[in-house]
């Protein structure tokens, strides 16, 4: 893996973001500690292969730490309240005292929920983020939103809580299984899609060794999406403009994923990169539709997509009509009614409103 990057994220919540290999053994990672307590989040499938090198690394720059460890089920269906309050009830039986911090090692779903549970605590404690996917790497571990699941939507209980630092250690993507490592190159491509056709371009260009998981090619990936994404939510941290282009896709992709029960680790249902890369074709054919966009540019993502080993089409079975409705409790939607981010075209993206029912459902059929 190449050298160490460092983005920055400005604005009223400063971090940085560190993305380079071997990081987890890096006295970096206890820097930013303020308090006596430490508390280690993470799940059954990276705890064992990293919680004991991060808690080493704790104690070797902070001896005197009191570090805590909880330790969750893997997987979307386990961001939940009952998951949550497991993790606030760590915090207690360790009194871990507002200056502590929760220690998030792990993908989208640790990063969130304990991202979530240091909002809470007290009030609000510190997190620092320790992303262990790409997914989590290039996009959820940036920019603070934090949630658990309902039944009823995705991310519909939550907190904007920025991180103190994200130190994402490229190294542990060498053993990522592939399809988490594609679902993360999904939201990669979102960021070429909604800012930055020269990327869009580089990605195709790119696609073999990313696929591949050539460690210059990841890294330089990583680096150019945490950078987009670090622009934008140093401008818009809580989301009241801007930064939603960031959702490109996700009013579809959330709907699927909630409407398959977040079943995506275990079966053929779809995880929450490959629902965003089905999310983002329908929302470049719904730009197709409305006129904001050729139809040629929703093929050229499909065909990148396809190349990165990503579904680009609706799963067999699914309801339109119920997805609508899932697709109603999106948090862009207002009193007048949902907004979709739509690409003008690839390469820029805002927010519409007032497109018809008829035609997302017709864009919905066609699938
Ligand atoms: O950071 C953001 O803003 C995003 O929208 C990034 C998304 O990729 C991410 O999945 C996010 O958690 C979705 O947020 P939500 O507000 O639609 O639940
Ligand atoms: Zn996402």
């Amino acid at each position: 893996m190449s050298a160490l990057h460092t983005v920055k994220v400005e604005g009223e919540s400063r971090y940085d973001i560190l993305i380079g290999p071997g990081l987890l053994g890096d006295a970096r990672i206890a820097q930013t500690l303020r308090g006596r307590h430490a508390l280690i989040v993470s799940d059954v499938n990276v705890a064992p292969l990293y919680a004991d090198r991060v808690e080493a690394t704790l104690l070797s720059a902070r001896p005197s730490l009191h570090v805590g460890r909880y330790v969750m089920p893997a997987g979307e269906q386990e961001k939940t309240l009952a998951r949550f309050c497991e993790c606030i009830d760590a915090l207690a039986a360790m009194c871990a005292t507002r200056d502590a911090a929760v220690i998030a090692l792990g993908g989208g779903v640790v990063g969130d929920l304990a991202g979530f549970a240091a909002a809470c605590w007290m009030r609000g404690i510190d997190v620092i983020q320790l992303p262990t996917t790409l997914l989590s790497m290039v996009d959820s571990s940036v920019g603070g939103k934090t949630a658990v699941d309902l039944p009823a939507g995705k991310n519909l209980v939550g907190a904007f809580h920025a991180p103190r630092a994200v130190i994402a250690d490229t190294a542990v993507l060498r053993s990522l299984p592939p399809r988490e490592l594609r679902a993360g190159l999904a939201e990669v491509v979102k960021y070429g899609a909604v800012f930055d056709a020269g990327f869009f371009a580089w990605l195709e260009a790119h696609a073999d060794a990313l696929v591949a998981s050539e460690d210059a090619t990841l890294s330089e990936a990583i680096a150019r999406s945490c950078r987009h994404k670090a622009e934008v939510v140093s401008r818009d941290p809580f989301e009241q403009g801007e930064r939603a282009v960031l959702n490109f896709g996700h009013t579809f992709g959330h709907a699927i994923e909630t409407e398959q029960g977040y079943a995506g680790a275990q079966s053929d249902a779809l995880n929450h990169g490959e629902a965003v890369a089905v999310g983002m074709v329908l929302a470049a054919k719904l730009a197709a539709a409305v006129g904001w966009a050729p139809l040629s540019d929703a093929h050229r993502l499909e065909a990148l997509l396809h190349r990165l080993g990503l579904p680009t089409a609706m799963p067999t079975g699914l309801d339109p009509s119920r997805l609508l409705e899932r697709m109603r409790l999106d948090k862009k939607a207002q009193a007048g009614g949902m907004r979709f981010v739509l690409w003008k075209p690839l390469g820029s993206a805002t927010l519409a409103s007032g497109v018809p029912d008829e035609t997302v459902l017709e864009v919905l059929r066609r699938g």
